[in-house]
This record gives structure tokens, C-alpha cells and sequence, in this order.
């Protein structure tokens, strides 16, 4: 039975879905060299934002098929070293999206109406109603950055409480900001413009300190600001100092550079300063959904089953990847078949996406495709996580053409492989019931169902040369499964498939190009 680590508090809903599958270990708060000792045992982890996946516990998870974070950010995973690895990342997109989008409203109405030290002076017997007074949001201009699934939220529900609204996301269009009632500004003018700012950006390297000295400046002096985001993407010690100069009027944060928090400026501040232990996602619901959500996902990777949301993975929906599901491994048989005609080390490979499928995504077909034609090299360790890196390591150059107008099948790939010495082509289709065949090779048109055990030969088209290579098989033991053959013009060049039910005895291949008009033959396993 796999096993699973939990290493942070997870709902109850998501222990159980494992548990059909899993041998679940929950053990939270472990320090990293802990994690890192114990780590080896284990084929997945689901974890939350308290637990940091260096490089160093991927390197000891030598078991390790996939990486759980039962929420958004995975800014504590060491993404790239995970995929290097074929280890798949996942998150849960939408499980907390609410729950992180009402925290920021409720910091936007505590900082406006002084809510936890008003709460603060009733609960130690005062009655301090002229020290409280506070502002209205209403018509005052909430600026917006990162307009997407959780700054969507916040901007539909500030518009309904009778905000204006301006917004700074580089990635997204002006409709759909229309749409949401936003007018898309650039980040001076956002800074400039708002008398709320709410940040809804990932940490990345673009936005780690994209609140700091300088843009604080330019806010206006009664302005303030909730980061429900990420720790980092505001300066932090910039932030205090512009608190206590009254450079802006107050914050309100739910993350941190380092969490926990401990000793820190923004602890000192006065009520200009909110601050809450990243709980933008800790709400019952979202705890519930993004469990199940994860859960789910880690269940399905170690059942062999693709994940919905992982982020190291070409992204598909799931409707969409069911659909493709027959074409990828179609893809991945004629990359591993072109691997084994070419021989040596492939150079190029050249996919085309033919008929239908040349209007479909196409990066999950070209991932296949070079798993398929990796996996004689890589074996195992080559996945649809790390194909394209692997591919890319080694050099090989891959283009990617489409021809709808290739009509002899409904949809079909053909690639085309070059290595030092050979280069071969090969073309694949699915039947009605997903059966892969082989349509063409070499130019030569054909029809085969591949097998597990294959022979080719490159000969010419003349009587009297399939009995031998029949006769020859048969004087070997060699039992034929089917044969055909390709040609272009009678008696020119052409090919022949056999498969086969055990693979070639040693020797054979050596007798089999000795035959006259036999001019090559190899054999391919799959
Ligand atoms: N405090 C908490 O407990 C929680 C925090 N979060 C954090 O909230 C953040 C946003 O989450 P979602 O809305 O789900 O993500 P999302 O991916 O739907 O939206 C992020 C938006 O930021 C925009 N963006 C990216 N780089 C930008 C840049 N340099 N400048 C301006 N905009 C940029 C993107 O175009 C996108 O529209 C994430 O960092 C996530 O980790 C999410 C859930 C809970
Ligand atoms: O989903 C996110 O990005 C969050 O920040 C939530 O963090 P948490 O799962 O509550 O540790």
C-alpha cells in the first residue's frame, strides 16, 4: 500500500479519501531535517503553507510521486526541483478562494471602522466611542492588484457596497475588467488613485517588494493597504516605518516574509496596524474543500490516474484531457516506435498534428509524444511531468507543425525523427474503438496494430522475399502474429511489419539482412 505523510493540519474529509488508497501518516510541526529523515518512506505529501518543500526533502523523497498543497500558493515547494524530479505538483485552485476573498473585505471594514481595538478597549472596560470614530467605504476607490480568482471576488463584493474601483493586472483584458465594474490603471496610478489598495498577486520574483518604500510614498497619506496575498510582496520593515510616519494611514496584513510572525515592527504599531495569523483560508468550507480537492487528486496519481490541477503538468480540463486521453497514448507509442527505428540519439523530432487534432491544445500531445520517445532511455524516470525538461537537456530540437487538411483519418500525429545517421517517420490514427494503428512509415502507407514485439524491414518489392523471411522466423521458432507490407511502386522499395509473440532470438537479425533485397531490419519493442 503507498503512503502518504500529512504534514500540516488537514481536514478530516481528505484524511478519509486517502485512506481508501493509503497508509496516511499525520505528523504537522516536523522540523525540515526531521521531514527530510523520514521523508524517504514516503510516495506523496499533502501539505499547507506551514511546511517548506526544499530541494533537499524532494532529493530524500526518493519515493516521492507527488507533492499535495491543499490550497493555492505553492511558493513553498520547490516547483522546478519537483518536476527535475517527475514528481507532480498539484494545488487547490478554487477551495479557498471565498474564504481568502471575504478575510480581505473583513481587514478593509476593520481598518476602516477600528473594529479589533475598539473590541480590544470594550473587553478592558472602556467605552472610548470618540477614539473609534471611523470612515465609510462607500464611494471611496479600492485599487485592486492581481484581478484574478480571488481579486475578482473582492471586486465584485466592494462594487456592491458602492466602491469605485481601479485595478493593476498586466495579464488580464480590459473587458474582463469592464465586466467586473474595474477601470485597468497602471501600478503608479493604482498607488496614486486608491484609498484602499488590496493585493491579490502570487510571490514571484516580479512581485517580491512591489509594495516598498517608494510605492508607499506615492499613496496617498490617509491610504491603507491589506495584504491577504503573500508575505514578501510587501517590504515590511518600509511598511512600519511608513506607518509610524504617517507616510499612509494603516495596513492590514494576514501574511508574513516569515511566518510565524514573532518578533517584528508591525507588532509595535497602534491601531493603524491589523494584523491576523494567515487565516485567509481558514474557514470551515474552504478547509473541507480544498481537502477533498487534494485528497482526490494524490488518490488519482497514485492510482495511475492523471490529477486535475497539477501545476507542474500542461494543464487541461479534465473533460478536455478524457477526450485527448486516446491521442496521448497514441502519441507516446509512435514516439517510443521512432526512438527505436532511428536507434541512436535523436536530434530533432518533428510532430504534426493532423486532421481534427490540429485544432486541439497540443502541448499534452507533444509531452507524450516525447515521453514515448525518451522512455527507452529514461525507462521509468521519464513522466509527463519532466519529459519536456528531459528533452530539452538533451538537446533535441522539437517543432511543432499542424495540417487540418490531412484528411485520409479523422485525426492523426505523425512525427518525423531525425538522430546522427537515420531518420525515419512514422504516422499513427485511432480506430472507432481507440485502437492505435499505424498508418504510415517511411512514407509508405500501411496498416498495423503495434504489438509488444515488432520487426521492420526496409526491402524491395520483389517475389519470392516475404516466404523467406517466413521460412527463416520458422527455422528459429519464431511464431508470426501478422505481417503486412507497404509500398509505393511496384517492385521499388518497400517495408514490411511483422509482429511477433516472443521477442527475436539472437542472431536472426543478422541472417534476416543477408536475404537478397533485404536492405535493413530492426526490431522494436514496445
Ligand atoms: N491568505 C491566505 O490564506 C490565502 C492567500 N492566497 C494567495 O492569494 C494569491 C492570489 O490567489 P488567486 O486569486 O487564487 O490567484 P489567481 O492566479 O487566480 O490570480 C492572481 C492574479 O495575479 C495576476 N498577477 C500575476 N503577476 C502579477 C503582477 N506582477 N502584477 C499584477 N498582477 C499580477 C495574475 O494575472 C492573476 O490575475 C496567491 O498568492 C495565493 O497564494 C490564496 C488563498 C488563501
Ligand atoms: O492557499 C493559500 O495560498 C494560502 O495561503 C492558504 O494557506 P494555508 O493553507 O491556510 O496555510
Amino acid at each position: 500500500m503507498p503512503k502518504v505523510l500529512v504534514c500540516d493540519s488537514i481536514d478530516s474529509a481528505g484524511i478519509e479519501i486517502l485512506s481508501q488508497v493509503a497508509q496516511v501518516d499525520i505528523k504537522t510541526g516536523l522540523p525540515p531535517e526531521e521531514l527530510a529523515a523520514i521523508v524517504p518512506e514516503y510516495d506523496a505529501l499533502m501539505i499547507r503553507s506551514g511546511t517548506r518543500v526544499t530541494k533537499e526533502i524532494i532529493d530524500a523523497g526518493v519515493q516521492l510521486k507527488i507533492i499535495g498543497r491543499a490550497g493555492v500558493g505553492v511558493d513553498n515547494v520547490d516547483v522546478p526541483a519537483a518536476t527535475r524530479k517527475g514528481i507532480v505538483v498539484v494545488n487547490s485552485p478554487e477551495g479557498n478562494t471565498i474564504a481568502a476573498a471575504e478575510h480581505a473585505l473583513a481587514l478593509m471594514l476593520s481598518l476602516a471602522r477600528h473594529i479589533p481595538d475598539a473590541n480590544q478597549s470594550v473587553k478592558s472596560g472602556k467605552w472610548e466611542r470618540k477614539k473609534f470614530v471611523g470612515t465609510e467605504v462607500y464611494k471611496k476607490t479600492l485599487g485592486v492588484v492581481g484581478l484574478g480568482k480571488i481579486g475578482s471576488h473582492v471586486a465584485t463584493a466592494a462594487k456592491a457596497m458602492g466602491m469605485k474601483l481601479i485595478a493593476f493586472d498586466p495579464f488580464i483584458s480590459a473587458e474582463r475588467a469592464d465586466r467586473l465594474g474595474c477601470r485597468l490603471v497602471d501600478m503608479d496610478v493604482l498607488l496614486q488613485e486608491a484609498d484602499y489598495i488590496t493585493l491579490h498577486i502570487p510571490k514571484t520574483p516580479e512581485t517580491a517588494n512591489i509594495i516598498n518604500a517608494e510605492a508607499l510614498a506615492k499613496m496617498k497619506p490617509n491610504a491603507r493597504i491589506i495584504n491577504c496575498a503573500r508575505g514578501g510582496i510587501i517590504d515590511e520593515a518600509a511598511l512600519a516605518e511608513a506607518l509610524k510616519n504617517g507616510t499612509i494611514g494603516g495596513a492590514a496584513l494576514d501574511v508574513y516574509d516569515s511566518e510565524p510572525l514573532g518578533e517584528s515592527p508591525l507588532t509595535e504599531l497602534g491601531k493603524e496596524a491589523i494584523l491576523t495569523p494567515h487565516l485567509g483560508a481558514s474557514t470551515t468550507e474552504a478547509q473541507v474543500n480544498v481537502a477533498v480537492d487534494v485528497a482526490e487528486q494524490i488518490r488519482d496519481v497514485l492510482l495511475g490516474l492523471p490529477a486535475r490541477s497539477a501545476v507542474n503538468i500542461p494543464g487541461l480540463h479534465p473533460d478536455a484531457l478524457e477526450q485527448l486521453r486516446p491521442y496521448l497514448q497514441l502519441a507516446e507509442t509512435l514516439g517510443n516506435l521512432v526512438s527505436q527505428l532511428v536507434g541512436g540519439r535523436v536530434e530533432s523530432l518533428n510532430i504534426r498534428l493532423q486532421g481534427e487534432l490540429a485544432n486541439n491544445q497540443s502541448q499534452p500531445i507533444v509531452v507524450a509524444a516525447l515521453k514515448g520517445l525518451l522512455s527507452r532511455a529514461l525507462r521509468e524516470r521519464v513522466n509527463y511531468v519532466n519529459a519536456s525538461i528531459e528533452a530539452q537537456e538533451r538537446g533535441i530540437r522539437v517543432v511543432e507543425t499542424r495540417d487540418a487538411n490531412a484528411c485520409d483519418y479523422k485525426g492523426s500525429i505523425l512525427l518525423q525523427a531525425k538522430g546522427q545517421s537515420e531518420e525515419h517517420e512514422i504516422t499513427g490514427t485511432l480506430l472507432g474503438d481507440g485502437e492505435i494503428r499505424i498508418t504510415n512509415i517511411d512514407g509508405f502507407p500501411i496498416n498495423v496494430s503495434p504489438n509488444q514485439h515488432m520487426l521492420f524491414t526496409r526491402h524491395r518489392d520483389m517475389p519470392g522475399i516475404i516466404g523467406k523471411i517466413g521460412s527463416l522466423l520458422g527455422s528459429f521458432n519464431v511464431n508470426i502474429a501478422s505481417m503486412q507490407v507497404g509500398r509505393q511502386i511496384v517492385r521499388g522499395d518497400a517495408v514490411m511489419v511483422l509482429t511477433i509473440d516472443d521477442p527475436l532470438p539472437e542472431g536472426i537479425l543478422e541472417e534476416i539482412v543477408k536475404v537478397s533485397g533485404i536492405r535493413k531490419a530492426s526490431t522494436v519493442a514496445l
